[in-house]
């Protein structure tokens, strides 16, 4: 078999080849210098030496700090980079770069200028007794201040495709911000945190302009290694290559080790099926519980802990690109169903209040209005398309997390978990991590996770959405089944017509953001009030204003009904596929709306086939047997008569 690259390889330009090669040469040859001036018999001897070895214990401590000061105040800063938007943000950015850029020693005066004893904060710090300048701390800041860049610009690129759902879902669960960010952020970027801070290390390590500038050059005190090349590079040339090669060996250990991960290519978006990063360590989730369990501002918002003895109802009016009032009794599944950019997803989100698109003016869940409340305050809980379960975390752990977020005691939230988790069917995936379970599984799990938490209002983002047909009547039949004893309401977005008529109480047509029909499946499906769902439950319609036999299109052509609506009225023709015949000739007898068109597609349907024919302004589906398609000769491009009585035309004013 021949391989396809080699073939590349030979398409390379050989313009572009050349000079790649130089830079790589350009970029080898002072390391090759190195190696091949190295004392290598002398070279133990000289990096024990104590000048050496004070050095080197004085950068690792210097660079650690520097590490320590440059997370500190840089992770923050770089979720703030990747995750809001706020004016001068580009400013910060450039900002944030300017240490990379500047030469060392202009930052170093820099530095001066902000920090020495004559800068803007210098004699507020000697007033504390703090004087940096030509101190170990001093050179700590330098180092900070050169290298906090590369630990900010690699992590943001890592938190920029660290999809922000994650975060949202766990605010749906009643997690305060500093929660999941410790929770869910924070581990599920830890490979590209690790590799920013790595990156920031060694840029810390290497540090020497900003340095000798502003903490100068004091053996012991602020003479790192890099300095201490500098000064044997004068009296012990030799020396100077060794220690030299001490600091390459460790900026090419960390570099290759990190393999580009700075990039944030290294962080993908991530999906249930990736491997799972660092879990966060329990102190941290100590700490974050201790903040949990502290008592809320806004209690009467909070999510419930205790199963509510409660219904729900809902009753909410929703302003901005998605306009709507809605109410629902407890216990009501509403499928929301609509063209795409209808506004199903903002209606979804204002209801959680994470978009500015569009917000929920009230949100009434029960006697509590939840609209001002901040999304963990809802009560509202979400499960995202894709189920957003935390990778980092076991299946018990995602079905949990809700509950100790709200401060249950951590045996007591497992062992609910567990229980939500048999009932949904998923109890003996427990231990599983979410990359190991399947679509189907991973959605059950999902929906445990929100219901555990006992929302006043559950959304659900098109959930059987990645499930095979199979699997999606399976799911579709036990998710009607736990939905059953939900006690508040219930939104399900949906495209599909099945899964809105089969599992919801109520259907919620949406168009360009506006509720075009509220009402049961039965109405909807016998009186759709827009075209798009009337042909999204399979049927034909046509829109037109109504007169005294039929409507009229908008083209001319006039359908006869045999129950017509007042004259003038805006209306819709509808007619289901299986009372729509086809002939070879035209047709004579009772029909009273006959028409020529041309077969476009034919689709097979069981025993059945489905033929779309098209005609000026009255394109028609019709639902024939396959042996009445056989004997018209039915084929796609051929010319066929339509015909739809009168009495099988149902007109919907709109
Ligand atoms: N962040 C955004 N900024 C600006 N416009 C947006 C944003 N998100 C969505 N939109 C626009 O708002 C409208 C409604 O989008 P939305 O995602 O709510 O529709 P949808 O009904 O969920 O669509 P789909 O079925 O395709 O998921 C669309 O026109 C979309 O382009």
């Amino acid at each position: 078999m021949t391989s396809t690259r080699p073939a590349a390889a030979a398409r390379l330009p050989i313009a572009l080849v050349l000079p790649a090669l130089a830079a790589v040469c350009f970029l080898a040859l002072p390391l090759a210098g190195v190696l091949a001036r190295t004392p290598w018999s002398t070279l133990p001897d000289q990096l024990t030496s104590p000048e050496v070895t004070q050095a080197l214990w004085l950068s690792l401590t210097v660079s650690l700090w520097a590490l320590g000061l440059a997370v500190v105040l840089g992770v923050p800063l770089a979720w703030i980079l990747a995750r809001v938007d706020f004016p001068g943000k580009p400013a910060v950015r450039a900002l944030v770069m300017l240490p990379m850029v500047l030469p060392p020693t202009v930052g170093g005066v820099a530095l001066l200028m902000g920090f020495g004893r004559r800068g803007l904060l210098g004699p507020l710090l000697a007033d504390f007794g703090v004087t940096l300048p030509f101190s170990t701390p001093g050179a700590v800041v330098a180092a900070a201040f050169v290298a906090m860049p590369f630990l900010v610009i690699s992590l943001e690129g890592t938190l920029t495709s660290l999809h922000p759902r994650y975060e949202e879902t766990a605010a749906s669960l009643g997690a305060r911000p500093l929660r999941a960010f410790l929770t869910v952020t924070v581990p599920m970027a830890a490979p590209g945190l690790v590799a920013a801070a790595a990156l920031c290390w060694a840029r810390a390590l290497g540090e020497f302009g900003a340095t000798i500038t502003f903490a100068g050059n004091l053996p012991g005190v602020t003479q790192t290694l890099p300095l201490n090349v500098y000064l044997l590079l004068q009296d012990n040339p030799e020396g100077a290559t060794s220690v030299s090669l001490l600091l390459l060996v460790v900026a090419m250990v960390v570099l290759t080790g990190l393999r580009g991960r700075w990039t944030g290519s290294g962080a993908r978006t991530a999906t249930a099926a990736d491997p799972a990063p660092a879990a966060a360590p329990d102190a941290v989730l100590d700490a974050v519980e201790a903040e949990a369990e502290a008592p809320a501002p806004a209690a009467s918002a909070t999510v419930p802990t205790e199963p509510p003895p409660e219904r729900w109802p809902l009753k909410t009016t929703v302003t901005g690109f998605t306009r709507l009032s809605l109410e629902a009794e407890p216990g009501t599944t509403v499928a929301v169903v609509g063209p795409n950019g209808a506004g199903k997803t903002t209606l979804l989100r204002a209801l959680l209040g994470l978009t500015h698109r569009a917000h929920a003016e009230q949100l009434l869940l029960g006697a509590v209005d939840a609209a001002g409340a901040p999304p963990h305050k809802r009560g509202v809980a979400w499960v995202p398309q894709d189920g957003a379960l935390f990778p980092h975390l076991t299946v018990l752990g995602n079905t949990a997390y809700g509950l100790r977020a709200q401060g249950v005691p951590r045996r007591s939230a497992r062992a609910q978990a567990q229980l939500w988790l048999d009932r949904l069917g998923v109890g003996d995936l427990a231990d599983r991590k979410p990359g190991r379970i399947s679509g189907g599984q991973a959605g059950r799990v999902a929906l445990a996770r929100a219901l555990a938490v006992r929302p006043r209002l559950l959304l659900l983002d098109e959930p059987l959405a990645a499930l095979d047909q199979t699997t999606r009547a399976k799911v579709r039949h036990t998710l009607r089944e736990h939905l059953a004893g939900f006690t508040g309401a219930c939104l399900i977005v949906t495209h599909d017509p099945v899964e809105a008529v089969t599992l919801a109480d109520r259907v919620l047509v949406l168009e360009d953001g506006r509720a075009v029909q509220y009402a049961s499946p039965a109405d909807v499906a016998r009186h759709p009030r827009s075209p798009w769902v009337a042909r999204m439950l399979g049927r034909n319609a046509w829109a037109g204003t109504a007169k005294a036999d039929g409507l009229e299109l908008p083209g001319g052509a006039r359908l006869v009904a045999a129950e017509p609506l007042p004259e003038g009225t805006a209306a819709l023709a509808v007619v289901g596929p299986e009372a729509v015949s086809l002939h070879r000739v035209r047709p004579s007898g009772s029909p009273r709306n006959v028409w020529q068109g041309q077969v476009r597609e034919l689709t097979a349907l069981g025993s059945r086939m489905r033929a779309l024919v098209t005609s000026d302004g009255l394109d028609a589906l019709a639902e024939i047997t396959a042996s009445a398609a056989a004997e018209l000769a039915l084929a796609e491009g051929g010319t066929v008569w339509v015909s739809v009585k009168a009495t099988e035309i149902t007109l919907v004013a709109l």
